[in-house]
């Protein structure tokens, strides 16, 4: 459904999965009136133009950044510094500039010495992804009933986060405000450990001798295809996850190995009781999750 467009020009600074799938639900919902692109793949360049998910496309800051009254930046983690100096000296006073990285104290120190006086800076960080990337896989639907964290900074004005807010609520998403250090700390555990878990399991996996490892691929339909997924996800995008989060990851692997090292004392030992209590209580958890998802 077409709506009241919230801004002119939104320029996204990486036209990825989840750029693209934000400036296609924008498109849907028409919430802005020029969609651009600024991105260093000319293959990414393309690939959004030929499926006219943005209006036009260029690797030159000052071609898109001035004209824009909403900035997105929707590159890896760790390219943010760069983005910063790419972007910074051509964004015009009052434009809002967000993003949708998966860390967000990082996100701060390395984007915020770079916003001018005049321009308002609104983190965020949508709870929604696939195991895909780039413009060709991101889809309209992707934020529908799904939670956006807003990581507001000090001193900013908060109708800039209303207003981004909004814009998370009309692609379907229900808006969370957060302290970005919470939010790091939230996420380690939530969205870092598992993906962490999922490349060592494949990876282990694959070190195998050559006839385990035919077996492994064959017999692969069941618990073991869940992580493959998980561990199909983009390697720059985790690698500057895991580097950019490192405190609050490093400090639930520690959590994470004490309790692996727990269960595996009770198997050496036989204790089937605390197997059974552990496990029980996780059933619980996978319940709680589906019941409020449900509500
Ligand atoms: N994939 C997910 O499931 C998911 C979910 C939530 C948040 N995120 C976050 O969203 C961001 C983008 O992830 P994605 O999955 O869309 O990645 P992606 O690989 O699909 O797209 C990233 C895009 O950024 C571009 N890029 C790289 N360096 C750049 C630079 N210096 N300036 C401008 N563009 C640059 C790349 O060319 C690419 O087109 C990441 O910060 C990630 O942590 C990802
Ligand atoms: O569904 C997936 O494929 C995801 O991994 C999405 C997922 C997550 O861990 O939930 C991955 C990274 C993000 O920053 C947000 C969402």
């Amino acid at each position: 459904m077409t709506q009241t467009p919230l801004f002119d020009t939104v320029c996204f600074v990486g036209i990825g999965l989840i750029g693209s799938s934000l400036a296609r639900a924008m498109r849907k919902h028409g919430l802005a009136r020029r969609i651009l692109t600024l991105d260093p793949s000319e293959k990414a360049r393309k690939t959004a133009l030929e499926l006219g998910v943005v209006d036009a496309a260029t690797d030159n800051p000052a071609a898109v950044i001035p004209e824009a009254d909403l900035v997105v930046v929707g590159a890896p983690v760790g390219a943010t510094q760069a983005v910063g100096g790419a972007i910074g000296p051509h964004l015009a006073p009052g434009t809002i500039v967000t993003d949708v990285g998966s860390v967000k104290l990082s996100v701060i120190r390395d984007l915020g010495p770079y916003i001018p006086d005049g321009v308002e800076l609104v983190p965020g960080h949508p709870i929604a992804g696939t195991e895909h990337s780039g413009p060709e896989n991101g889809f309209a639907e992707l934020f529908e009933g799904r939670w956006h964290i807003l990581t507001p900074v000090t001193g900013g004005d908060p109708k800039a986060v209303d207003k981004v807010a909004e814009l998370w609520r009309r692609v379907g998403s229900q808006v969370e405000i957060m302290d970005p250090h919470h939010h790091d700390k939230v996420l380690a555990i939530t969205s870092h450990l598992p993906h962490l878990i999922a490349y060592t399991i494949v990876g282990t996996a694959n070190d195998l001798e050559g006839h385990m490892q035919q077996e492994v691929i064959k017999f692969s339909a069941s618990g073991f295809r869940d992580f493959t997924r998980i561990a199909a996800s983009d390697p720059v995008m985790w690698r500057d996850v895991f580097l950019n989060n490192r405190e609050a990851v490093l400090e639930v692997i520690q959590r994470f190995t004490e309790d692996l090292t727990a269960l595996q004392r009770a198997i050496r030992w036989g204790e089937g009781e605390v197997l059974h209590k552990r496990f029980t209580e996780t059933r619980a958890i996978r319940r709680a999750i589906i019941d409020a998802k449900q509500a």
